[in-house]
């Protein structure tokens, strides 16, 4: 039985892991309390006294805002704990399966990007999730590292919920509508990513196809776009919010300041991905509409 070691079990991903990851061995799930990131000793022991087959890697420092007054921290986590983690899984011999994130680019493109375009963030959690993938990278080729965006599912925080929560009682919500991108559902991420992992554990003296991928749901919105939607399909699954989808306005970036750009353009081509390992990426609103039916049914 091979053995799997998943890191932010409580995290959206890593909690959404833990369940699909779970046919496929024995998994070991931690979280801070187990192995605190910050602490490069913790990871090692952890690592060589499991000894897994596979790392699974989803935690990470993920409050964007936050990050820019905390720099150092983000760093520690999302940089220099993934150069430890390959470092580690180099020496043991296991591949490490990961995350980043959309904000590794600059979004000043005309079009979707391209794994091979190039990276430029504009805020500090994309520049510590860079340094992370650069770290890893170098330490563990053995690696697949899948640059995702908007991630949103029922477990966790999430800019879904951050919109039900506000639809409660304002009367009317500003949302951004010049940032595009593919809100894209931690369901989706854990059920590819079990299937990247399958593959491995079923071909391991195969050629692997190791490197940097992007994982998104198909299509495309800007976070008006998808806010609407949310609220629309709530409404129709009989919530009852104050903000009816009309009184949800779109604005510019600059109508909403925050301490971390955002890029205008996040829109990330899955080509690579999809023909490399043979999967088909479902639309964005399958994902929005299968959370809000998870969070229908928790509200009894
Ligand atoms: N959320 C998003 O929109 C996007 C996320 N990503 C990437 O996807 C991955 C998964 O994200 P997501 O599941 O949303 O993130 P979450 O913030 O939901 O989960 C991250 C997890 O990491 C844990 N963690 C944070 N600090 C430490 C630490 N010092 N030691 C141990 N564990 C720690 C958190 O624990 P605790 O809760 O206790 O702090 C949490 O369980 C990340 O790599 C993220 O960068 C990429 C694009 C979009
Ligand atoms: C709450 C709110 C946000 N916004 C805007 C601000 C911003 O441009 C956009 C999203 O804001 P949020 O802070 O919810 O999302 P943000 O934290 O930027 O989400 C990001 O998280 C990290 C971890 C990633 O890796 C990214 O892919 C992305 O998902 O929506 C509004 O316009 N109106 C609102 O009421
Ligand atoms: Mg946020």
């Amino acid at each position: 039985m091979p053995r799997i070691l998943l890191t932010g079990k409580n995290g959206q991903v890593g909690f959404a892991l833990n369940q699909t990851l779970a046919v496929l061995g024995d998994v070991t799930a931690v979280d801070v309390h187990e192995c605190d990131l910050t602490k490069p000793d913790a990871i090692r022991d952890l690592i060589l006294t499991h000894r897994p087959d596979v790392i699974v890697h989803p935690a990470a420092y993920t409050a964007v805002d936050k990050a820019e007054s905390e720099q150092e921290l983000a760093y520690a986590i999302n940089a220099v704990a993934s150069g430890v983690i390959g470092e580690v899984a180099a020496q043991i011999g296991a591949p490490v399966f990961t995350f980043s994130t959309d904000y590794v680019y600059p979004g000043d493109k005309d079009g979707w990007y391209q794994e091979s375009d190039a990276t430029g963030p504009l805020s500090v959690y994309g520049k510590t999730k860079l340094a992370g993938e650069v770290a890893l990278a170098a330490a563990q080729p053995k690696h697949v590292t899948l640059r995702t965006s908007w991630v949103f599912g029922p477990w966790g925080g999430n800019f879904l919920k951050t919109m039900l929560r506000l639809a409660k009682d304002r009367d009317a919500l500003n949302v951004v509508a010049d940032q595009y991108g593919a809100p894209t559902s931690a369901n989706l991420l854990a059920d590819v990513t079990a299937q990247l992992v399958a593959r491995y554990l079923n071909d391991v003296d195969g050629e692997y196809p190791w490197g940097t991928y992007h994982l998104v749901a198909g299509g495309e919105t800007n976070w008006h776009g998808y806010a609407k939607y949310v609220i629309e399909h709530a409404a129709e699954l009989g919530w009852n919010l104050q903000v009816k989808p009309d009184a949800i306005k779109p604005i510019p970036a600059s109508d909403y300041p925050v301490p971390a750009p955002r890029p205008s353009n996040s829109q990330l081509d899955t080509t690579l991905l999809r023909e490399t390992f043979g999967l088909s990426l479902p639309d964005w609103q399958h994902g929005v509409r299968h959370t809000l039916a998870l969070l229908s049914a928790g509200r009894g």
